[in-house]
């Protein structure tokens, strides 16, 4: 299928909304909805497996969360009653990906641009089967959020969503651009790809094999020890796949941390506290997947990949 239009725009009747779908009514896709749905320009749906009551947005402050805002949004759980969709937004856990095609494959998604709003390296992989690449947006999430209750979002912490500086990169850009939605159009996507994989490596494998809030990985001598192993290795493979991290990485990366709030927990480590699969095999999985091919040593990796398999309380390779 030839991709849209570069504005995305063609055909569209002047003045009417354009259409986003968000696939995945959890934490990031909670979040994302909220945001674009302050544009007027735009209808946004937000996909759920089963029927929500609709979607409430808040922030958490230094004093608590703020009031639960109701977002402006329609909720689906048919995929047969979509209408035509100008952008979906895939805002599912990595492993969901592969039972998309119940939303993916329908005509009304069929000229969409997807942006892949997941963690991990391989976006555009895991939309293969669904979409032409070319309709694929890979998406950096540096927002934190967490669900509290089915259509019940809460932002933990400020960030902003990277997209490759290309055409359909730049069309997303201007569909958030009325919202308080922060996008920023990255030239060295794959560089800023991978600088994200180590934050994952780090962030979300430790807090979860250690249970503690992301600030205690910077605040900690001994755990800012095996964070920095860890993000050599990050940036040994990603120099693997062209991508340059700086040699100071582990050291932002960790001061970062140490400042967030106490009340910042990752994605991996809310998934182990409400008895879900955790991630691990999109993060440090695919790094050690990477590091295998190209014959580079990462036994921190495969260590906190085999803790993690071990930890998951939904096992990709269940035990005999
Ligand atoms: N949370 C965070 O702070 C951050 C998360 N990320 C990344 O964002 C991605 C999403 O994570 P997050 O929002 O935390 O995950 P959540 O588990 O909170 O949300 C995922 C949502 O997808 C829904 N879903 C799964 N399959 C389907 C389907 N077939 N149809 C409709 N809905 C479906 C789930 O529904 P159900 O409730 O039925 O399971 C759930 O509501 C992950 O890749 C994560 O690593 C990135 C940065 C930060
Ligand atoms: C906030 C952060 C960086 C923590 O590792 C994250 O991306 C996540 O929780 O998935």
């Amino acid at each position: 299928m030839p991709p849209p239009d570069s504005s995305a725009e063609a055909g569209h009747p002047p003045g009417a909304p354009r259409r986003v779908l968000v696939l995945g009514a959890g934490a990031i896709g909670g979040l994302l909805g909220a945001r674009l749905a302050e544009s007027p320009a735009l209808d946004v749906l937000v996909a759920a497996r089963r029927s929500i009551p609709g979607l409430t947005f808040s922030r958490r402050g230094p004093t608590g969360d703020s009031p639960p805002v109701t977002v402006p949004v329609t909720p689906v759980v048919d995929p047969a009653s979509l209408p035509p969709l100008e952008w979906v937004v895939v805002a599912t856990k990595t492993y969901d990906t592969a039972r998309l095609g119940a939303w993916l494959g329908t005509p009304a998604t069929a000229g969409a641009r997807i942006l892949v709003a997941q963690n991990g390296v391989e976006h555009r992989e895991r939309m293969a089967p669904f979409a032409d690449p070319t309709r694929v947006v890979p998406a950096i999430v540096t927002y934190g959020a967490e669900r509290r209750g089915p259509g019940r979002v809460v932002q933990t912490l400020d960030g902003l969503v990277r997209v490759p500086a290309d055409d359909a990169g730049r069309d997303f850009a201007r569909l958030a651009a009325p919202t308080s939605l922060r996008v920023e159009v990255v030239e060295d996507f794959v560089a800023a790809l991978w600088t994200k994989l180590a934050y994952n490596v780090v962030g979300n494998s430790l807090t979860t094999i250690t249970d503690l809030p992301v600030r205690e990985l910077g605040r900690r001598p001994e755990l800012r020890r095996i964070a920095a192993a860890l993000v050599a290795e990050v940036r040994a493979v990603a120099a693997t796949r062209h991508a340059t991290l700086p040699p100071e990485l582990a050291e932002s990366m960790l001061d970062e941390f140490a400042a967030f709030p106490a009340t910042v927990r990752s994605s991996m480590w809310q998934d182990l506290h409400a008895g879900r699969r955790f991630e691990h095999d999109a993060i440090s999985g695919a790094l050690v997947r990477v590091a295998r091919l190209n014959k580079v040593d990462a036994p921190f990796s495969q260590m906190a990949t085999d803790l993690l398999e071990t930890l998951s309380p939904v096992r990709a390779s269940p035990s005999p």
